[in-house]
Parts: C-alpha cells; structure tokens; sequence
C-alpha cells in the first residue's frame, strides 16, 4: 500500500496529490508518474531532474505520441498490450488516450480483444496488475488484501476466470476481464482509478491446455469445488468486509452453476451484484424497451425467445418480465410470452433436469400441442420460431452462427421490424452477424449485438449496430451507488438504469436513430444511469440520504476527468 493523500479544489475541482514516492520509484508509478509532462517545479522537487529527457511535454503531445505508437502496431492483440503496458505506465495518458479515441480503442481493451489476452494470459504477461488470491493462500487472505496499491477501494471486480466471455474456463489468465471492466468504470464512469482493485480468485483450472502449457502462470491444479469452493470465496467476502466494508463488489463471468448461488448468498450481505446476470439484464431490456420506442409496438405484446437459458438469458428474462408487467400484464401473462431454450431445448413441462430459477419459465404442455420434436427428442430454437411468433430475439448462447438464415427469415416473415439481439461475446461466438441478419431481413430487423460490429451498408442507408453490452450499465450504476452510498444493490436500480438507457437512445426520438448512443457520448449515459440509480437508492432506503437534493453535484463529483493534479513530495 502507498499512502497517498488527494486534496481537491472546490472551486477548480483540480486536485493535489501528495505522495511518499521520489525519483525512478515515483515514474514507476502509474498513478502518478506524468513522464515527460512532468514540469520543472515537480522535476526538482521532486528528484526527477536528468531521469527525464529535458523538454517538457504537454498531455497533448503525449497524446500524440502514444496514439502514433498504436497506429504502429500490426494486430489488435499488440495493440491490447501496448494499451496495458500504457496503463501500467502512466494512467491519465492511458485514459485521456483512450477517452479521445473510444470507438477504436474499447473494443481493443475490452470486449472482444480482452478474450484473446485471457486465452493468452500467460504468454503477454508484462507487469502485474490487481491481486491474486490463490487457493493454496486461502489463510493469508487479509494480509494479500493489505498488500494491494490502494489504501481505499471503492469498486472491486472480481472472477475465478471460470466462463470467460463465451470462451469458457480460462483459469488464472482470467485477470484480463477485471482489469478491462476496471477500466471501463474509470472510462466510462468516472470512477477514480486509485481506487478501484481487480482481483482473481484462482481456484485452479479444469482447462487441459493450460495445465499443459509450460508457461501457465495461474495454480496447477484442478478446479477446487463444492463445500472448499464455498469456503474459499466466504473467507474472500469476510476479508473484503473486514477490510473494505462500503465497497461494491462486482462478480463477473462465474460459471453458472455458482454465477447465481453467490449473488443470492451475498446479495444481502453486502453491496454486491452479478454483471453477467444483472448488468446483461438490464441493458438487454433498455436495448428492447428502446427497440418497442422505435417500432411504436407496446412492451406487453412483444413475445421474446431467448436462447442460451442460463443465469444471463433467465436474468434477461426476469427483468424483460418485469417490465411486461409494469406495462400492466399479470405475472402470468407476462412469463407466458417468454420462450427460453437451453441445452435440452425449449424450457417446457415434464423436462428433467431443470434449474430452480429456470422454473418460472416452463411453457405447459397443453399450449405446446402439435409442435415438433427434433431428432434429438427436443423442441429447438427453429420450432420455437415456427409456433411461437416471437417479435424479439434474444442470444446469450455461445453458439456461433444458431441465428440460421432460415430462423431469422421464418421469424421476419411474420413481424415487421423483428428485434435481434445476438448478445454473445466475444465476436466469435455471435449467434448471426449483424449484416447477414439485416439481408434476411431485408433492413427490417432492429439489431444490436455484445460484441462490437462496424456499421452495414444496407441499400443506401448505413445502418449503425449498436452493442448491446453491460458495459452501458455497470459504470454508471457504480457511479449512482458511490454517489449516495448505497448499502446495497436492489432489483429497483437495475430498472432505473434500464429505463435511463432507453431515455438516452437516439431511436426514442429518430425512427433511423440507433437504439442505443454511441460511445462518444458513454460518459453521459453513465452520468443519466448514475442519476437515476441515485434516486432509487434513495427511493429503496438503502441509502443514507433521505433526499434527491443536489444529486447531479454528488455525482459530478465523483468524475474523475484523466488530467494531470499536480505532485508534490511529503
Ligand atoms: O464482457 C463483456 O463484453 C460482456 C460480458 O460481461 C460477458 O460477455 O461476459
Ligand atoms: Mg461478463
């Protein structure tokens, strides 16, 4: 830990970092080093003089330096260790860079490139970054926990690296999800990067080709399950508790036979939530209610098939179900218009085998008669679309390409402007490209995807894919729960940041808008989603405070803007 001390301006809001490191220590320090922006006060000041070369840069000429030594590289995955390596360097230049260019850089270090560098965890591995909490060191947990950076911590985001992205078991290379969603707080949220911590519980891997690979820098071991899994991540919790008790603790792409045990064990205990089942929820049914905007069709007679019935397509569901009865349908009404297939096909009476939260989706037998079996003794995604008239279309399957031409075609066959959303990531794992499902369509389909796609050309128009990714929600859900101080993480705020999402969408007010706002403006969008998540904290009694007032203040100052504070030595 580094004691470092922030003071802030109120009236600037530029702030002053007093800091206990000098010299070479202190450009090592990607907190605070500025390289060779630092000016000549803080160089003397501060034991810097001839570590640097001596002309003195502005954060604009840094900018240009580092977005030359990106354009320099010859692949993504180059360009995602460069961009690490930046951040590992000098963190307001890694944002700056990253905010002045985010349409070309996000994709880079996050969805979908992050996927290969976990794949690739232990071969691109430059500089550590976030903290490990190995099995083996089940009994140290504290004491790894005092040794990370930061003092105070307000944000953790934490994997055991067990289904990443649609990648599957990705062991202790998992780091890389963390690190990426981290960095997407700080971008697209505002959340101050000192204090944000990444961490990987590494229980072993169950994945033969790493523990073959010489190089594998995670434990060499099976995955550890069951009671000692269990054990292992409530000690974890205790020590975070203990040393962090306010923070918000993000679970992110858990397998899902834990993904949803944990979020019930803890959601009560702490301030706590499931991106890949809450965060996937909420911005699925912001995508959809903005889409129902566009298309002038009511929520409550949209009729949604989701594929992939896991913790994220029932999540999506709940919440999708939710909304249909806030748009005045009966619980049972509302879970009737839902076609959810896994596995073993569609969700239905009689099936054996079935989760406990995929209960409340079973379609009964009796509304089923006549409908096909497959040859594998199924009822599939192509006779779901055939009987059930689905007017959405939701993906969270993994399965590259099941979004057939024939499915799609079947589907806008009978709904004028069908909503297709293949939300499975990374790239590869896409259920149907965007530019195939607009030609079945012929630019009928209203699509967004997880993964980030270019615009499609489509008979004049250039028709802009919007992604539909967590990454809309999460930044600015943490940033209305730090702004308020929020105990806990409720249902309510998930809605609210679902319905500030659709607010924001462009097609609200433009039937050729896309559904959802580019990521230029992602920063703003986190600011409306952080308002409203504030207001129902409030709303919920899970916060201190007991009134709205001076909410946007509470948020705006928690924005972290990437600009250099001035250093000095104490
Ligand atoms: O990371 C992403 O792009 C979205 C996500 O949570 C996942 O796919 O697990
Ligand atoms: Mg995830």
């Amino acid at each position: 830990m580094i004691d470092f001390k922030i003071a802030r301006d109120p009236q600037t809001g530029k702030e002053t970092w007093s800091v206990p490191l000098k010299g070479a220590l202190l450009l090592n320090h990607p907190l605070f080093n500025k390289g060779t922006a630092f000016p000549e006060e803080e160089r003397r000041e501060l034991g810097l003089l001839g570590l640097l070369p001596p002309h003195v840069d502005d954060l604009d000429a840094q900018l240009e330096r580092a977005y030359e030594a990106f354009k320099g590289k010859a692949t993504d995955l180059e360009r995602h260790i460069y961009l690490r390596a930046l951040q590992d360097e000098n963190e307001v230049l890694f944002y700056r860079l990253m905010q002045d260019y985010i349409g070309e850089m996000m994709p880079v270090v996050y969805t979908p490139t992050v996927g290969e560098a976990c794949q690739r965890f232990s071969h691109i591995y430059r500089h550590p970054r976030g903290l490990f909490v190995a099995y083996p060191q089940r009994g140290d947990i504290d004491a790894l926990l005092a040794n990370a950076l930061q003092r105070d911590v307000d944000v953790i985001v934490v994997t055991d690296g067990e289904r990443i992205l649609g990648l599957g078991d990705q062991g202790a290379g998992g780091m890389g999800i963390p690190i990426g969603k981290l960095a997407l707080y700080t971008l697209c949220g505002g959340i101050h990067p000192a204090r944000t911590l990444p961490v990987l519980l590494d229980v072993g891997t169950d994945n033969p080709a790493l523990l073959n690979d010489p190089l594998y820098m995670g434990w060499r071991h099976p995955r550890v399950r069951g009671a000692e899994y269990d054990a292992f991540v409530e000690r974890f919790v205790q020590a975070v508790m203990r040393r962090y008790p306010n923070v918000l603790l993000q679970w992110e792409d858990f397998a899902q036979a834990n993904a949803g045990p944990l979020l019930e064990r803890y959601r009560d205990r702490l301030c706590t939530f499931n991106d890949d089942i809450q965060g996937t929820a909420a911005v699925a049914t912001g995508t959809v209610l903005a889409a129902i905007k566009a298309t002038g069709v009511r929520l409550r007679d949209q009729v949604v098939a989701v594929f992939g019935a896991g913790s994220a397509g029932c999540g999506i569901s709940e919440q999708l179900c939710a909304a249909m009865v806030r748009d005045g349908l009966s619980e049972t009404e509302a879970r009737s218009r839902f076609y959810l297939i896994d596995r073993a096909g569609l969700l239905r009476e009689g099936l054996s085998g079935l989760l406990p939260f995929q209960q409340a989706f079973v379609q009964p037998a009796e509304r089923l008669a006549g409908w096909r079996l497959d040859q594998a003794g199924t009822i599939g995604l192509a006779e779901v679309v055939n009987n059930a008239h689905p007017t959405v279309l939701i993906g969270v399957s993994g399965v590259t390409g099941a979004f057939t031409e024939s499915i799609v075609k079947t589907m806008a066959g009978r709904v004028p402007h069908p909503i297709v959303l293949p939300l499975s990531n990374p790239t590869s794992r896409c259920e149907a490209l965007p530019a195939q499902i607009l030609a079945w369509t012929e630019g009928r389909a209203l699509v967004a995807t997880g993964s980030p796609f270019a615009d499609v050309a489509w008979e004049g128009r250039t028709i802009s894919i919007p992604q539909c990714n967590n990454s809309y929600v999460f930044p600015g859900l943490g940033l209305g729960i730090l702004a308020v101080g929020a105990r806990r993480v409720t249902p309510g705020m998930f809605m609210a940041a679902a319905q500030a999402l659709a607010d924001a969408s462009p097609a609200a007010t433009d039937p050729d808008g896309p559904l959802l706002p580019p990521l230029t403006a992602i920063r703003s969008v986190s600011r409306c989603i952080a308002l409203a998540v504030a207001k129902e904290a409030i709303a919920a009694g899970v916060s201190a405070r007991s009134s709205d007032a001076d909410l946007e203040r509470l948020v705006d100052e928690r924005m972290w803007t990437p600009a250099y504070a001035r250093l000095t030595g104490h």
